[in-house]
């Protein structure tokens, strides 16, 4: 025989109730069974409700007691044909009639006990139990009422009633085998007294009231229907890839329940768990789900079954040389807390005994302190101990699995996924069962701590980057495309996945949780939301994702500003936009030393030249050992082109536009023009060549002619432009003449840097560049008679978005 439980949000209304009785019906049709319900969703509430209403002598208890029987009513009539229902009709109306006296007594006495309520709130579940079973009658199940007050005794302890097992075993055995052929319809919750008073069996009492006749009736399982698909990895509102567990065994559902998932109480499994009872926990929603076996032995192959976490937790800290070596000091030290009722969530102390480290509510941590301050007085006054410091705002998260004892390496994966996200442990416990692994971080770390053991121990093979692109426009569209085409590949041979939860440009921001489609270019709209960078990033910071990178494809200065504060929530930067690294040289220090620090990556490689590797190169130069003693470059994309169109015969004002709309060029051509973007490039390469280079030591030549600075639109520029299209081409003339090429470089030597256009003959290494190629020549101590040359294009959206794709990959290496 099977025992089923149904809470009350399987049986909320009327189509889901409807839902039951078919799952009922197939479940009997596989053998027998007995039923336990609960009240109808939100009918105990209600019923309290009502309770304290009366007793606060408000009349409105009325209206919503009329409500409920309306709602009784209507669900009898629903379920019942009209031949039948009179005499159902007239059970409910009799429950509710004795309510109606019930509270109108509450009302006038103002007075409402625990013994009343347990009374009160018992109306619940023996109306929808008698109604369900007579809805099952008339689907043909032969089923018969059993009022559970009938059979489970208990003390008088109102609300969380302790249960005589003996008489009551032998009460539901009678029951039993009274009615051996039919249907036991049971109310969950509720018991009696010896003296037949009301009770009830406290949290989960239904759950709990299901176990208890699993037991006694040796059932083959127990089922418990719920809302959800059985116990998951971790919460999945904190965890969003959190999945069901399979199986459990008793004591894994213990620890993982005592961590706050929340599905089942195993409290109030204990006597189907005593008599090895499986245990299937499943969803009423979706009712071929497997959802999850509890049970004695599980087929087990992975390292932990499930993580999870306590919040509001504070760490209480004794420490002093009073404790080292002093026999009876712990013992006081609990001793205090358990006569102060503080209850002892985690335990460490290191074999110097020179500290003991305890985690607590934070409710208790003012009372703990003062208690053990006490405790401790005279030693405190010797200085044998310090004062108990308090740290607050902290969370325990715990691992949990049988596995553990029989594998090593489960610490070792805890903590290094904690410690390659950046969060720091303060205080760790594990018992010698191996059961759990619990660690107290920061309760600011809790999500991306959970995020972060779940890929680790479930999706370990699998590294997800979770990125935030703030400017989709031409590079930032590329890249969606470019990350689209390779996700597979990506997937399946080097176990790295790339979600992106948020996309920005200057208008609008959109999110998702689970991660954008890519394949259909998603672009953020008038639909979503109107773009502010500040939610913006709160909205990514309270996603919480492990692994996440903030992709800056804007040329802003207000986005660039925000690095800081991204990397300091532990976010990673990747970057296209020079405008973090070309401003103040202290701006550029504090963030690669915050980078550096706190080992959270900011990357930056298009900064310069696109997808070809210089600043990596430069990087590695410099790390290793080189220094470097010239930097000469043709460091736009946009000017080469330029000046290489120029020679075909085209005016000026014309390369302009072509290299504009070849997306060679800056959101504002005047950047490129004015040398500034050139001039930002030789900066940053000088500053990663670790010299202390400002602004002040570029010297720029601008292209933009006088008359066209002070434009105020690119179109009004681009206009002005045509006037100049003369001096261009004569500039153009003059170097052919010599039989040389226009060439718009930047030379770094000695601490100085220049920048503008030169001619230059064929013996250059620049003579023979095209199109949109970059050159760098970096001549260092090492590469002194001849430099290391890069050479490529060096502007586009392709080799951009392929660089900055490529800095985006490299941060999976880095977490994996
Ligand atoms: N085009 C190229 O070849 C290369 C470009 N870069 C850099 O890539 C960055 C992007 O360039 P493009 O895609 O060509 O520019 P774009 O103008 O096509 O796109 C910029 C995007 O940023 C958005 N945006 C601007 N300010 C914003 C703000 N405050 N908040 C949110 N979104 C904002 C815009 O709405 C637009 O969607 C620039 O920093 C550029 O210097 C770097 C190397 C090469
Ligand atoms: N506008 C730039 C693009 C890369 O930074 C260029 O022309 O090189
Ligand atoms: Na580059």
């Amino acid at each position: 025989m099977k025992l089923v439980k149904f809470g009350g949000s399987s049986i909320g209304d009327i189509d889901r109730i409807k839902n039951v009785l078919g799952i009922l019906a197939k479940e009997k049709a596989k053998g027998d069974i007995a039923v336990v319900f609960s009240a109808f969703g939100g009918v105990t509430e209600d019923l309290l409700r009502c309770s304290q209403l009366a007793k606060n002598n408000d009349p409105a208890y009325q209206p919503l007691l009329l409500s409920m029987e309306k709602r009784h009513m209507q669900l009898v009539k629903q379920l019942i044909s009209v031949q039948k229902q009179s005499s159902v009709l007239t059970y409910v109306k009799v429950r509710f009639n004795e309510l109606e006296d019930l509270f109108h007594g509450i009302y006038l006495i103002k007075e409402f006990s625990g013994r009343t309520s347990d009374y009160v709130v018992s109306f619940g579940e023996r109306i929808s139990a008698y109604i369900l079973a007579e809805a099952l009658r008339e689907k043909g199940m032969d089923t018969v009422y059993l009022d559970a007050r009938d059979v489970i005794r208990t003390n008088d302890h109102f609300g969380n009633a302790k249960v005589n097992f003996p008489t009551t075993n032998q009460l539901i055995w009678d029951a039993y085998t009274k009615n051996k052929d039919k249907v036991l319809v049971i109310t969950g919750f509720v018991a009696s007294t010896d003296k037949g008073e009301t009770t009830t069996l406290g949290r989960s009492g239904s759950d709990y009231t299901a176990a208890i006749f699993a037991a006694a009736l040796k059932a083959e399982s127990l089922e418990i229907w719920t809302d959800v698909s059985g116990v998951m990895t971790a919460d999945p509102k904190l965890v969003y890839s959190a999945i069901t567990i399979p199986q459990l065994s008793y004591s894994e559902a213990m620890e993982l329940s005592h961590f706050g998932a929340k599905v089942v109480f195993p409290a109030t499994m204990q006597p189907a768990m005593r008599r090895k009872i499986p245990i299937y926990i499943k969803n009423t929603f979706d009712p071929s789900n497997p959802g999850t076996l509890i049970c004695e032995e599980t087929e087990n192959n992975k390292l932990i079954k499930g993580i999870s976490s306590l919040s509001q937790i504070s760490l209480l800290n004794v420490q002093g040389s009073g404790l080292v070596e002093v026999v009876g000091v712990s013992s006081r030290v609990f001793g205090a807390l358990a006569r102060s009722q503080v209850n002892v969530i985690l335990i460490s102390q290191a074999s110097s005994e020179h500290s003991i480290c305890i985690a607590i509510k934070s409710s208790d941590a003012e009372k703990a302190k003062d208690v053990l301050e006490q405790e401790f007085h005279y030693e405190i006054i010797a200085g044998e101990m310090d004062k108990v410091a308090v740290v607050p705002n902290m969370a325990v998260i715990a691992v949990v699995g049988e596995n553990m004892k029989h594998h090593p390496g489960a610490s070792g994966r805890l903590f290094q996924a904690l410690g390659r996200n950046n969060i720091n442990v303060s205080a760790i416990a594990q018992g010698s069962s191996e059961l759990n692994i619990s660690a107290v971080i920061k309760q600011t770390d809790l999500q991306k701590g959970l995020n972060a053991l779940h890929e680790a121990f479930f999706l370990a093979d699998n590294k997800v980057l979770h990125v935030f692109l703030v400017g989709v426009g031409l590079i930032g569209r590329a890249l969606i495309k470019m990350i689209n085409n390779q996700l597979s590949k990506l997937q399946s041979d080097y176990m790295l996945d790339i979600k992106i939860h948020g996309l920005a440009n200057s208008r609008y921001m959109a999110f998702d949780e689970d991660g954008f489609d890519l394949a259909k270019n998603p672009v953020p709209s008038e639909r979503d939301l109107p773009m502010d960078l500040n939610v913006f990033l709160n909205t990514m910071n309270s996603m919480n994702f492990s692994n996440s990178v903030l992709v800056d494809c804007t040329a802003s200065q207000e986005v660039a500003d925000s690095y800081q504060r991204v990397l300091e929530s532990k976010v990673a930067v990747v970057t296209p936009n020079k405008k973090a690294n070309s401003g103040t040289l202290e701006k550029y220090k504090e963030l690669k030393k915050l980078s550096g620090q706190r080992n959270i990556k900011f990357l930056y490689e298009t900064n310069v030249a696109a997808g070809l590797p210089v600043i990596n190169t430069l990087q590695d130069l410099i790390l290793s050992g080189d220094r470097v003693i010239r930097i000469e470059g043709v460091l736009s994309g946009s000017m080469n082109f330029i000046f290489s169109e120029l020679s075909k015969g085209l005016p000026f004002s014309e390369v302009v536009a072509n290299a504009k709309a070849k997306g060679y060029t800056e959101p504002d051509p005047r950047d490129d023009l004015s040398g500034m973007d050139v001039a930002r490039k030789i900066l940053i390469l000088g500053r990663e060549a670790e010299q202390d280079l400002h602004f002040e030591d570029v010297t720029v030549q601008s292209m933009v002619p006088d008359d066209c600075v002070h434009t105020r639109s690119v179109e009004e520029f681009m206009e002005k432009l045509k006037a100049h299209d003369d001096h261009f081409r004569g500039l153009l003339e003059e170097a052919n003449r010599k039989g040389e090429k226009l060439r718009f470089m930047a030379v770094l030597e000695n601490g100085k840097a220049s920048v503008g256009l030169r001619s230059v003959g064929a013996s250059h290494p620049f003579y023979s560049l095209v199109g949109s190629d970059n050159m760098i020549l970096f001549t260092t101590e090492r590469y002194h008679e001849f430099p290391m040359i890069i050479r490529g294009p060096g502007a586009g959206a392709d080799v951009t978005a392929a660089g900055v794709f490529a800095d985006i990959i490299r941060l999976g290496n880095y977490s994996r």
